[in-house]
Order: structure tokens, then sequence, then C-alpha cells
């Protein structure tokens, strides 16, 4: 071996350095070489304990072999260094020659190479223990740790600390419509994004899933608070370049101040959260900071799922809707069934809390059934008494959507509650459709002969193929209100909201668009041509007994 004769030749290789590179194949000299050539007092202790040869239980292989030991070439010197420990050679004073397809790497002091492997090793482990490894950001542990040092650093200097909770708005739907490699490139972009936001002496962290989270140093005041969460959700207009492909991101941003919005590390993230949630609540895109008798609802994953399913038992949902108008009658031509949950210890709760979690464990196809047959019968109660000729439009899950009799499901409810198909909208997402387009396509077909609309709701938040958005019988487009928000001084909305109306026009498609609560958006969208809107200019969503009051005071208002 030209290894070995080199080795044996060169003594003055024995000076050499420890060479530390991880990841690269190595070679381990047979003992009986370098016992002849290393330090002669070691022999008797080398002799006395395991071989490496034994311990690789590499039966083909002795002690007197003169051929160098091959580890596998996965194997990183860190292998070795297990070797060394595991086979009690830490008095070794040299003996491994450390190759990479057989060219000479440098020899390794046993002494050294333990010595420089552990503090490598307790350097990999902090970084392992407290650092982000998609992200390489800091986790949550080095999080919590930061900002209970900075808190204590506010107790002796009295300044403030500022706590910014950011949630990525449907990160679900993008990681099932683009897949978790896709999702995982967006966290590292978004992770560099939000790191653009913050001041070096703030620390961005990864909380875990799609959270983040910064702790702003001596913040002035609650407002520069304020002026960091406006900086982090404006940053995220620019859309983001993942894998190839261009997409628009919103987050929502909850914020609380130490001390004075709590002085514990726990209740400041509780409050963070909380304002999170109402940001969330809001229509998310945009940040809310802790405001006293927010109510805090942040129960782990378990207890939420143990009393998702006992509201399911006890009734405990109730559907609230809110108007879409016609632009060009200024009619009410439809309401939206937006689920509520009437918690027994914290009120009225927003889908936003539940809904998600929901999905992840797969309750929503019972709850989505459940709101489906409650829109239904709704609907059939305010056409019998008030000859309404309103259209419901119902919010379905993917989960709900792939159920394999989802179709008769729906076909079913409509027999039960004796209400006509043309009174019903789905509203499903991009990634429901564009996922697995023959089978969709075959469904939309069947739900479309029956003659219930359907309709893409968040338009423009995931992506859409043209070529398969032309064969689907879709009625509407809605506009997602990230869109909407702000269209009357942000010029890139507009465009955004005219491209989607001259597409759906030219497929034949209306458009409707949310969140609209404005004058100044209102006129943008009537001048943009869509057909409908919906939003907090016009009403929130209420409960059903305010539906139809409301909808005879607009027709009066009109008529005035
Ligand atoms: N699978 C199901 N999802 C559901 C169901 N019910 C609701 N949801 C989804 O939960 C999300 C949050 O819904 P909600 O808190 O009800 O918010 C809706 C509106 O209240 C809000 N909105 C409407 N107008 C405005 C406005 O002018 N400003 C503003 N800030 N917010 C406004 O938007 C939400 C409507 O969202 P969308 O469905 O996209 O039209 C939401 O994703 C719901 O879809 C359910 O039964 N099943």
């Amino acid at each position: 071996m030209d290894i070995v004769n080199r080795f044996l030749d060169e003594e003055s290789l024995y000076a050499l350095p420890v060479v530390d590179s991880a990841n690269k194949a190595i070679t381990l000299l047979d003992r009986h070489i370098f016992l002849e050539f290393f330090s002669r007092p070691y022999v008797r202790e080398v002799y006395g304990n395991k071989t490496i040869v034994h311990f690789l239980n590499t039966k083909q292989m002795t002690y007197q072999t003169k051929t160098p030991i091959m580890v596998d070439a996965a194997s990183s010197i860190d292998d070795v260094a297990q070797i060394i420990i595991d086979a009690g050679m830490q008095h070794m004073v040299s003996g491994f020659i450390v190759t990479q397809n057989e060219q000479y790497a440098g020899i390794a002091n046993g002494h050294d190479l333990l010595q420089d492997i552990t503090r490598r090793k307790q350097d990999e482990l902090y970084y392992l223990a407290h650092y982000d490894q998609l992200t390489k950001i800091p986790n949550r542990m080095l999080f919590n740790d930061r900002l209970t040092q900075a808190c204590r650093e506010a107790v002796r200097k009295d300044t403030l600390v500022g706590l910014l909770f950011i949630d990525v708005d449907r990160f679900k739907q993008i990681n099932d419509s683009m897949g978790h490699r896709f999702g995982d490139m967006l966290l590292v972009a978004l992770a560099e994004r939000l790191q653009s936001c913050a001041r070096d002496c703030d620390t961005v962290g990864r909380l875990g899933g799609d959270e983040f989270a910064i702790l702003m140093d001596t913040p002035q005041d609650a407002g520069s608070i304020s002026m960091l969460s406006k900086r982090v959700v404006d940053s995220m207009r620019e859309p983001f370049q993942v894998m190839g492909k261009e997409l628009y991101v919103t987050v929502s941003v909850g914020t609380s101040i130490f001390p004075s919005d709590d002085a514990e590390i726990d209740g400041l993230f509780a409050k963070a959260d909380t304002a999170m949630y109402e940001a969330k609540t809001k229509g998310r895109n945009g940040f809310q900071e802790y405001i006293p008798g927010l109510s805090i609802y942040s129960p782990d994953r378990m207890s939420l799922e143990s009393d998702l399913r006992a509201a399911l038992r006890n009734n405990e949902f109730v559907l609230h809707y809110q108007p879409q108008i016609c632009l060009a009658t200024n009619q009410v031509v439809g309401v939206e069934a937006l689920i509520r949950w009437r918690h027994p210890k914290h009120g009225l709760l927003s889908p936003v809390h539940f809904i998600p979690t929901a999905e992840e464990n797969g309750l929503i196809v019972e709850i989505g059934r459940w709101v489906l047959r409650e829109a239904c019968r709704q609907c059939r109660q305010w056409i019998d008494a008030h000859h309404a000729t309103l259209r419901v439009s119902i919010n379905i899950s993917a989960l709900e959507f792939r159920q394999a009799d989802f179709v008769e499901q729906v076909r079913a409810i409509l027999n039960e509650t004796g209400i006509a198909p043309s009174h019903i909208e789905l509203e499903l997402t991009e990634s429901i459709v564009m996922h697995n387009v023959g089978a969709v396509l075959a469904i939309l077909n069947e739900l479309k002969r029956m003659g219930i609309f359907l309709a893409i709701d968040d338009f423009g938040t995931g992506f859409s193929s043209l070529n398969y958005l032309r064969r689907f019988p879709i009625d509407r487009l809605k506009i997602d209100q990230s869109f909407v928000q702000g269209i009357d001084h942000i010029p890139a909305n507009e465009s955004i909201v005219r491209a989607i109306t001259s597409l759906a026009h030219n497929l034949s498609m209306e458009v409707v668009a949310e969140g609209a609560e404005s004058d100044a958006e209102l006129a943008i969208l009537m001048a943009c041509q869509c057909n409908e809107a919906q939003g907090y200019w016009f009403a929130k969503p209420m409960p059903a007994d305010d539906v139809m009051p409301w909808v005879a005071a607009w027709e009066d208002r009109k008529a005035d």
C-alpha cells in the first residue's frame, strides 16, 4: 500500500497535526504496523486492550494483517473517536492515519484527537441544542434563554423588552400543495427575511413549525415595537423565490412587552401568542399588540383535540354569516358561513384558534360535515320563513374534499335538509384543486352536475395552473383579502386584482373580493370590475338570527 510505505518512510509525518475534517472516508492502519513504528512503551498497554480489529468485528481481518482497515466510507472522524473511546485506547500516543481515498491526510495523536473531538463534540452539541437545524437561527431553547437574560438586564437598567410572536399565514396549505421540501426552503427564506428586519442586537428565533419570534432588546417604547412589527409585515410584500417559483406569503404578528404586559417569560409568550391570534382573527397579514382583555387561549395540542371532540358532542359550534354584495346592483347575493366555537370557559372563539389543529388531527372531517348540514338547514329556514334567494358559501377543507364519499355526503345532506343545490356554493382552495387534478376534475364535474356553485377561495395565495383552471367548472374566484387591503395605496395590489379579474372574466368566471374595509378600497374594486365584494365595510360576520334583519335594513338603505 502506498500509504503504508509512505507512512513508514516518512518519519517526519509523526509530527504533523491532527486533521480534523468530518465526513471523510477514514483508513485505520493495522495496529501491527503502527506499533512497530510508534512508541514502544505503549505496546504492552495496547496489546492488553481490545484491538480496533476486534472492536470493529471485521472477521476476515486479524490482528496481524498488514492491510489497512477500511472503515465504511460514510464514517466520520467522530466514528473513529467513538472507536478510540469505546476500545479504551485513550492512552495511546499515536496511531491513526487519516486518509481520504488513500490520500495522506495527517497523523493523529490519540490524546489530541480525543481532546479535539471532545471540544468539537461539545460545540456541536451546543449548536444542536440551541440552533434550529433548518434555518440555522436560535431555536426555542436559546431564544428563551436570551429572553430571560434580556429581561434580567431590563430589570437592572429599568428598560423594556419587546417580544414579537410571528406565525406564517396558511403555511399548512403551502406545505400540502407544494410539498415539505418547498415548505422547508420557504422557512429558510422567511428566517432570512425576518433577520433583515431586526437589528443586530435583537434575536430572531424559530420556535417550531411555522412559528418565529423576535426579541427586541431595549425598545424605546411600545411604538418602536409596533414599528418593527409593521416592518416585518411589510417585508412580506416582496414575493419569495423558492425552488424556481414565486410565492406571496403573509404573516400575523402578536407582541407583548416586558415588564408592563407580564413579568414572567411564559406569560409574555402567552400574551404575544394571544395577540397574534387576534391579528389572525382580524384577517391575517397584520400585527396586534397585546391589550388587557384579550382572552388568553393557548391550550396544548392534546387538550385542544379533546376539547374539540367535546365541543362536537356538546354542540358548542355555531355559524356566523357574512353578506356578499353584488357591486353592480348593490344587492345581497349571498352569505359566507363562518364557524365559531362557543367555548364554555373562553367565550366565542375564532376558527383561527382551532381549524388548523382540526385539519391536522382529522377532526375537520366531522366538523366540516356539521358545518355543511347546519348551513344547509339554516338556508332552508331562511327560504321558508323569508322567501330568501340567498346563496350560502361554505368553506371546505382539503381532508373533507378528499374523503372518498365526499360527493355522496354532500348529496345526502342536501336531500336531508331539502335545500336546492343552487343555493349552495362550496369554497375550495387552490391547494385542493391543483392536487391530483384528474380525480379533482371528476369530483368538481359531479358537484357541478348536481347544480352546486363552486368557488376558489383565497385566490392568489397558492399556485394555480391556468391550464387546469380553464378546465375546472369554477363559478367564482375569491380574491384573498391580503390583495384587497390597502389596494388604494399599494399599486402592486391593484395590479394583482386587475390581473385576476381579467383572467377570471376571460375564463367566464366571476370575481368576489374579500376583506373590503374602506370606501377607497371599494371604489378601486369597482373600477377593477370585481363582480361581488364582502368585508367589514358592508358587515362583519353575524349570528344567523341577525342576517334577515340586516338584509332588510340593507335593502331599505338602498331604497332611500
Ligand atoms: N374549513 C373551514 N374553515 C373555516 C370555516 N369557517 C371559517 N373558516 C376559516 O377560518 C379562517 C378565519 O375565518 P374568520 O375568522 O371567520 O374570518 C373570516 C372573516 O371574518 C374575515 N373577514 C371578512 N371580511 C373581513 C374584513 O373586511 N377585514 C378583515 N380583517 N377580515 C375580514 O375573513 C375570513 C374569511 O375568510 P375566507 O374563508 O378566506 O373567506 C378563514 O380562513 C376561514 O376560511 C369552516 O366552517 N370550515
